[in-house]
Order: structure tokens, then sequence, then C-alpha cells
């Protein structure tokens, strides 16, 4: 087994000592035959290096690794694809040999660009390293990722931010880059002409402060007394958006404490260069809303900035009783967050507070120190282009739900012999294994919503309920069990029944659904969203897309099993389509959350409508829908729009068509019945043009989104989505050319 460094380690230790690293990252930083990607745990994934010979001969490497670590796969070349279906075939041929020995699709979940040195930051004030290989290949991600200019986005497709390249900055310096290296000195003139690090949004004003770069009083404050007003109250914390409030928790203990690292040379060295200006002669309170231009999504309000003048007031001498009480409540909520996720926490941001806050009380000699040391790789992913840190610790779930539904939706699952049929009865053992059975074990006291039947987005350690996920997972399982005769029932009806459970208590009086919890707040909650960098943050909103998967999976359940809460499910889902129709735009499109952007959210749209009889001759959303599509469509055949698209809740196009989208819009246009096969023809020629002689297809640009401003890679998708659309096409098409020809159409698969 590969030897990770389990040992707190002190920051002045060669662990973090400077180090040799090449002006460029055209040369390789590790060997790369010695790395291997370990999947244990329902679906935890760790990066390990093999140091010596004995051991890379006792752990060979597999496709999955050299997959993702860009080395050649060495999979062969298929016969050349001539109708859509063997295209979708060969992408299986392909994607097959991704599939993990526990049933699960393992995948890079990168994109953002300040989780990474958050993690780097946080793990350098809590004493816990990295390995050599870590770091060197750390480095090698931030160099890739670097902008033209010598700074870094909030996301790796973004423009040099302050937030991005202040960040980065310090922590590529703290990974062991020296100060004179030519990446650093760009990187430096980048941030000083962007305003240097005192024009840092909130979140890098606090993890300077947490280093002891930064001042505590630059910061807004993150008074932890907040969690001790009545929970009526609808500014109580516990009614904010679950990242937000999870994030908030331990800083507010963290401010609360004011903690600051002992100052070593390296703080030292970073106080001189991150800033234009002398560091010691700062106007600290005057930088609280200095955020530099570049960064500013969401500027402050009025309100938020008149309520922290009246907080800094109070800040200047806090009632010692109300701030040890707000403290103690802020770290036993901490507490419950790390033991309901098995240390895991909700997401890296609030992991590597978390881990700073505890260690920050019980130091490196305690369980809560050991058990995040090693649970803070999960979220590390070893890229082609180096090693990053991913969104969330994977996205185990919604990867493998979407390539089951596209196996059992085209008919693949039963090609070729029961060619497939081990992998799928794998998927579903994972998807039983991966499926929440319990509520959490802090629940109703620690804010959390109902998890039994749940799936959460990643592992089911992780324990968190996502709407969409628990609905698409119960769907996939739906299609394992319930449409294939070779599959065991794994999956009990009780335990679906669970799911519908859960699933029926995430409605919203509007019919909506959120992400992980209800609306529990108003919309103006948003007038004290701190964060600059992120829009609709502060609460949860219902979203399309949720709303969307939770109306299909809810309609295809009641098929399977009409008796059970039928007319809770059907009130829930008329609810929920009346919702749908009520937010299309004028022109017929959703803004999609989560991808990119209008043609993500049509697909889902689209198929939730399809299945309460919606489509487009029957239903003038579905109409106006396809027909927005249509009028999207491009020369080429596909579809194309930018991550800008989310910014701006309006259609921006991308410079390039791409794979993922086209399939995309061609799925939405499919699941509405759309009549014309011109424009699906089109779309399926594009996406079979640009398949790889493997099956594969190439990585375009990002995928996915979240927070209005933050693009984030789903790299499955260019698998999933290309095979589904081409399976589904080879039959609608043909199903179309028999209508035209005055045959019967029976239309959808299931
Ligand atoms: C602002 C902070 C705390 C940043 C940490 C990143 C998280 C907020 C992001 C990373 C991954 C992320 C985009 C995700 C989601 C929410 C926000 C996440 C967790 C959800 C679960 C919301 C519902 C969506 O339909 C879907 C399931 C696709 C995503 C999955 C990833």
């Amino acid at each position: 087994m590969a030897s990770v460094t389990p040992i707190p380690v002190d920051r002045d230790s060669p662990a973090w000592a400077q180090l040799d690293i090449p002006e460029t990252a055209d040369t390789p930083f590790t060997d790369y035959t010695r790395w291997r990607l370990k999947v244990s745990d329902g679906g935890r994934h760790i990066w390990h290096y093999l140091n010596t010979d004995e051991e890379t001969a006792a752990w060979p490497q597999n496709t999955i690794d050299k997959y993702w670590i860009g080395l050649d796969t060495e999979l062969p070349s298929l016969p050349k694809a001539k109708t859509p279906y063997e295209a979708a075939r060969n992408g299986y041929e392909f994607y097959k040999n991704l599939q993990s020995d526990d049933g699960h699709w393992a995948g890079e979940y990168g994109g953002p660009m300040f989780l990474f040195p958050c993690t780097v930051i946080g793990s350098y004030v809590a004493h816990m390293a990295f390995t050599l290989q870590e770091r060197l290949e750390m480095i090698r991600y931030l160099i890739n990722h670097k902008n033209s200019d010598g700074g870094w986005g909030l996301h790796i497709e973004g423009p040099s931010t302050v937030f991005g390249t202040g960040m980065n900055y310090v922590a590529i310096r703290l990974l062991g880059m020296k100060a004179d290296h030519p990446i650093a000195v760009g990187a430096r003139e980048c941030l000083h002409k962007l305003g240097g690090a005192a024009a840092v949004p909130a979140w890098g004003k606090f993890f300077f402060s947490l280093l002891g770069v930064y001042d505590w009083a630059g910061n807004n404050p993150v008074p932890p007394e907040l969690w001790l007003l009545p929970e009526w109250l609808p500014i109580h914390p516990h009614r904010w958006w679950i990242h937000v409030r999870q994030v908030f928790l331990p800083m507010s203990y963290l401010y609360g404490v004011k903690y600051v690292m002992p100052e070593n040379d390296m703080v030292l060295q970073l106080r001189e260069e991150i800033y234009p200006d002398n560091y010691y002669s700062v106007n600290w309170p005057a930088q609280r809303n200095n955020i530099a231009k570049i960064d500013l999504y969401t500027p402050h309000t009025k309100l938020y900035d008149t309520l922290s003048q009246f907080l800094s007031v109070y800040e200047s001498c806090p009632f010692p009783p109300l701030r040890k009480a707000g403290i103690e409540r802020a770290y036993q909520l901490i507490v419950w967050e790390d033991e309901n996720t098995d240390y895991q926490c909700l997401a890296p941001v609030n992991m590597m507070l978390n881990l700073v806050a505890r260690f920050s009380r019980e130091g490196v000699d305690c369980e809560s120190w050991r058990k995040h040391e090693i649970k803070r790789r999960d979220s590390m992913w070893l890229g082609a282009e180096g090693m990053m840190v991913c969104g969330t610790n994977g996205s185990q779930l919604w990867d493998t739900q979407f390539i089951v539904q596209a196996m059992v939706d085209t008919g693949l699952a039963n090609d070729g012999n029961g060619k497939y049929q081990q992998s799928l009865v794998k998927a579903l053992e994972w998807l039983d294994e991966g499926q929440i059975r319990e509520n959490p074990k802090h629940f109703e006291c620690a804010y959390r919503h109902r998890t039994k039947g749940a799936w959460g987005f990643s592992t089911k350690e992780q324990g968190y309920t996502v709407s969409d996920c628990t609905a698409e997972g119960m769907k996939a399982v739906l299609y394992l069990q319930n449409y294939l005769d070779f599959t065991p029932k794994l999956v009990s009806e009780e335990r679906l029944q669970d799911s519908v459970d859960t699933l029926l208590t995430m409605q919203n009086p509007d019919g909506g659904f959120a992400s992980y919890e209800l609306i529990r707040a108003g919309q103006w909650s948003e007038w004290l969203n701190p964060a600059e960098v992120f829009g609709n943050i502060m609460v949860e909103y219902n979203y399309p897309e949720c709303t969307t998967s939770v109306i299909t999976s809810l309609a295809i359940f009641r098929k399977h099993y009409p008796h059970y809460r039928a007319a809770d499910i059907d009130r829930t889902i008329r609810g929920a389509v009346d919702y749908i129709h009520k937010v299309q735009s004028p022109e017929g499109g959703w803004v999609g959350n989560w991808g990119i952007c209008f043609t993500y959210a049509a697909m889902f749209a689209s198929e939730s409508l399809s299945l309460v009889g919606e489509t487009y001759e029957t239903s003038k959303y579905a109409r106006k829908s396809c027909e927005f599509l249509i009028s999207k469509q491009r020369e080429d055949g596909g579809w194309g729009e930018s991550y800008k698209s989310c910014e701006q809740s309006l259609w921006v196009e991308h410079e390039n068509t791409q794979i993922v989208q086209t399939c995309w819009a061609v799925m939405a246009l499919m699941y509405a019945k759309y009549p014309h096969a011109g424009p699906i023809e089109k779309g399926v020629q594009l996406v079979m043009s640009r398949q790889l002689p493997t099956g594969a297809w190439p990585q375009e640009a990002i995928e996915g989104v979240f927070n209005k401003s933050c693009a984030i890679s789903y790299p499955n998708f260019k698998f999933s989505f290309p095979i589904w659309m081409l399976g589904k096409a080879d039959r609608y098409l043909k199903q179309l050319k028999e209508k035209t020809s005055g045959h019967s159409n029976s239309g959808q698969s299931h």
C-alpha cells in the first residue's frame, strides 16, 4: 500500500520546504506510471503514489488510472459506427472500462479555483502536510491553469481575479514554489495590477487572516452570537442555504476566537509579497469593503454594509458571556457536522474550516485531527493537468445514475448477448449500497433535513440528501430493477417508498423543489450576501432541474407502484408541473443553475413534461421549448452555450459547438416528440462526427456551474449523454420514419 503521512507535520519541516520547480509544466513533475486511484468504502477515491518498484509491480496501473492521468489507455480502435446506435455502443465499449470494481464511475470534479487554496491554506494552518508528489502535482495544476496575464480566476475558464490570483499565489508559495520563480513573479505582478491582496473578497480575507497575512480588523464581522438568536427569527443562520450555513459556521467560530496561526518566516515573506504597499501600514478597517471590481458578482447592499458597521461597533467590545455562548454553540454544531458526515463534511470549504476550528481547540494529537486527515484526500484528484481539489468528494452517484439510465433507456443494457449485464448489475449493487438508510445521527438539533431513503450527490458517507440526486438515484434503480429481467431486486419496495417519502418532504409551497432542503427564508436574505463573488447563495431557491427530476422520478415510480401515496404523489407532481410552466421564459427556455445552461434545463424540463403527457403536439410549453431550442441550433447541427449564460440568465453563444450541449438539446427535442427529423439528424451527425476511434469523445468546454458565477467540470458527461442521446435517437428517428410512412408510433421507450 502506498504511504501517505498520517502524522502532523510542523510547518518548518521539510514537508513544506521550498522546492526547485521547472519553469514550465511541459516536463513531467512525477512519474505518472506510479499513480493509482484507490476506490473503497462505497466510492471513496484516493490517489496514491507508489514509491518503490515492488509496490508498483504488486499494484498494476489500470485503464481508469491511465485515462484520468491522461496516459494512453491503449484501448483499441473500434469499427467505425454507421448508425447512431452503433456509435452509442462504441461509446459504451470505451466507457465501460472506466467503471470501478465496485460498480460506480469515478471521475474528476474540478473547475473552481478557490477550493484548492482553501485546502492548502487550511492544511498549512492545521499542520497537515501533503506528500512531495502531491505538492508537485498541485503546483503543476496551478501552472497549467494560470491565465496568460499570470493570474488565476474564480474557475478554470474565468478571467484573473484577486480572489483567484491572491489565494492561489499563496497556495503555490506554501506548496514550495520560490518567490523568484517566473510563475510566482508573473502571478505577483498580476495580483498587484489587480489591486493587491487588500482587495481580496471576503472569503480570501478570512483565509488570509487565519494564516496571519491579513488582519482580522480587515474583515466584516462574522459573529458566532448569531447562532444564539431565536430560531423563529427569519435571520437565524439555520435558514440559510446549507453551503453558506456550513461555511459561516466554522467561520463564526474562528472569527469569535480570532484564531491566527503563529507567525513564521513564510508568513513574513507573504506579507511582503502580496501587497503592493507596506503591509504594516495598511488601514485594516478601511479594507472591509475593499473588493476588486473584477471580482464582484454581487456587490454588498447598503443594508449589509450598515449592519456590518453596527456589528463592528459591538466587535470592539463583545459581551463576554454572549461571545462565549456563541462560540460554544458554533463548536457543538461543527462537531455534529463532522460526525454526521464521518468527517467528509458537506464540501471542501467547510471541511477545511472545520479542520482548522477543531485543530485550534483540540490540537493534533486527537481523534478529530486524525479523522480529518483520513478524509481530506477524498476531494483531491489527479487529472491530466495535475492534482486539483474537487467541488465535493466526487460526483459518484450523479455520474453513475446517468449512464445507468442511458443504458436502459437506449436498450443497450440488453445488447451484445448480455455483454453489459455484469456491468449494470455492479452499478445496481453500488446504488443499493449508496442509498442512505437512516436520518442523520444529529438530526433536527443540527438543523438537518431528513435523509432516510435518499441518495446524495457523491457517496452515502457524505450523507446529505439532494432532491434531484434522490430522484435520479431512485429512477436509476427503477430502470435497472423494473425494466431489465437479469437484475436482482436489491432495493426493496419499502426502501423505494422511503425515497418517495423523502422527496415528498422537499416540495416548497409554490410547487418547486430546491437542492438540499426546503426554502427556509425569503429571497430578501440575499441582501445580506457577504460573499461578493457568488449570486443567489443565501437561501435555497427552487430550481427547474431539481423540480423536473422529482416530477420524472415520481411519475415513473407511480407507474410501477400506483397505490403508494397516490394522492400525495399526484398532488406533488401537479404542483411541480405548475411551477415549471410558471418559470418558463417567454422565449421558451428555462434557466439552468447547475449545468450550462438553457440546453441543460431544457432536457430535464422536457423529460418531465413528457411524463405528464405534455409534448410538442399537446402542450404549448413543450412546443415553445422546442422552438426555442431550434432557434439556437447552429449551422453545423449542434448547440453551444457559454457558462456566461448562467451568469446573465440570458443565452450567450459559445464560440464552439459543444457535444454535451448538443446531446441535451436533441434529447429535449426527443422527449417532446418533436415531429421533424431534420434538426435531430443534424445534431446526431455532429456528435457522431466528433467521436474518437476508441469510442470516446474529446473533452470540450466546461459543462457545469454553481452559484451563478462559478463553472465546474463534469467530464463524465461527455460519455453518458452522447451514449444516451445517440442510442435514443436511433430508435426515435426510425419511429419517425415509420410514422411518416404510415406505420404506428409508440414514441417512448418506456
Ligand atoms: C460556495 C461554496 C461553499 C463552494 C463549495 C462548492 C459547492 C457549493 C458546490 C460544488 C458542487 C456543487 C455545485 C453541487 C451542488 C450544489 C453546490 C455544490 C456542492 C448540487 C448538489 C446542487 C443540485 C444540483 O442539481 C446538482 C446535484 C447537480 C449539484 C451537484 C454539485
